[in-house]
């Protein structure tokens, strides 16, 4: 299979930015199998605008081939930094590389608290994945006791610092970030607008500080058809990471729809 070079992921990564349409992303968590995979794909029809699916491996394996025609950015979920070896049940980045895929999820709050993945390991994955070309999604965020004690900027900034140490100024355009408070995931509530608001100003204010960059950052956790338009529009959102809204095509679908700004 054919890899874009570099160039090409750059002028794409710019110009997806540039017109501003935000970019709408659904991570699949451990749901969908590949005939509901297919089936989701048939019901969602055609998509423009910066759609990204981050499907099981099984899934992604074998519907690799639909995503890229359908113009859907696709990846796995997690990836060993590793390139191969005596690592049961993991899978490398040119396993990855093989399917075509082009953004790759890391750092989510379900791994870092389930499967004790640490900053350091995902600082080492996303050095990795960015040395093979790919560009990444870090996901970010605080618990509710954080968020309650106030100490939601701290551990934001330290996740970040961390997770970005050693990145180099020609990668910074290959890297997004998802805000995804835990306290609002997959409990039906979003975070307010007014705390969306805050956060992501504190966000684009420390990435700008650590990168000198503009860095896309996502917001994720409880987003729906219903609010989509409301986070949307709070500044410094440039779009949505999605467990549940993203496993209903006509869900998906709304959220595409009010993600369009041209
Ligand atoms: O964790 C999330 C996406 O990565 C958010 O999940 P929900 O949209 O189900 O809250």
């Amino acid at each position: 299979m054919e890899q874009k070079n570099l160039d090409q992921i750059i002028r794409e990564t710019v110009a997806r930015y540039m017109n501003r349409s935000l970019i709408v992303a659904g991570n699949w968590k451990m749901n969908m199998t590949v005939r509901e995979g297919m089936e989701f794909l048939e019901k969602l029809g055609p998509v423009d605008g910066k759609v990204m699916i981050f499907p099981p491996y099984t899934t992604l394996a074998v519907l690799a081939g639909e995503f890229r025609k359908r113009g859907i950015i696709y990846g796995p979920q997690n990836f060993h930094y590793k390139e191969s070896g005596a690592y049961t049940g993991e899978i490398s980045l040119p396993m990855i590389k093989e399917l075509g895929c082009d953004c790759l999820l890391v750092g989510h709050s379900e791994r870092r608290s389930y499967y004790n993945e640490t900053d350091e390991e995902i600082q080492k994955k996303i050095q990795a994945a960015l040395k093979e070309g790919f560009s990444v999604m870090l996901c970010i965020g605080e618990n509710l006791e954080e968020r309650k004690s106030g100490q939601w900027k701290n551990v934001l900034r330290k996740q970040l610092e961390k997770d970005l140490e050693g990145l180099s100024a020609d990668r910074i355009p290959y890297i997004q970030i998802a805000y995804e408070p835990i306290w609002a995931i997959g409990t039906g509530v979003s975070a307010s607008t007014e705390e969306i608001t805050e956060t992501h100003r504190y966000l684009k204010a420390v990435l700008s500080e650590l990168t000198g960059s503009d860095i896309p950052l996502l917001y994720g956790g409880s987003v729906n058809e219903k609010n989509a338009a409301d986070i949307g529009s709070c500044p410094g959102v440039d779009g949505f990471l999605i467990g549940g809204a993203s496993l209903k095509p006509e869900k998906f679908r709304k959220i595409i729809e009010v993600s369009k700004r041209e």
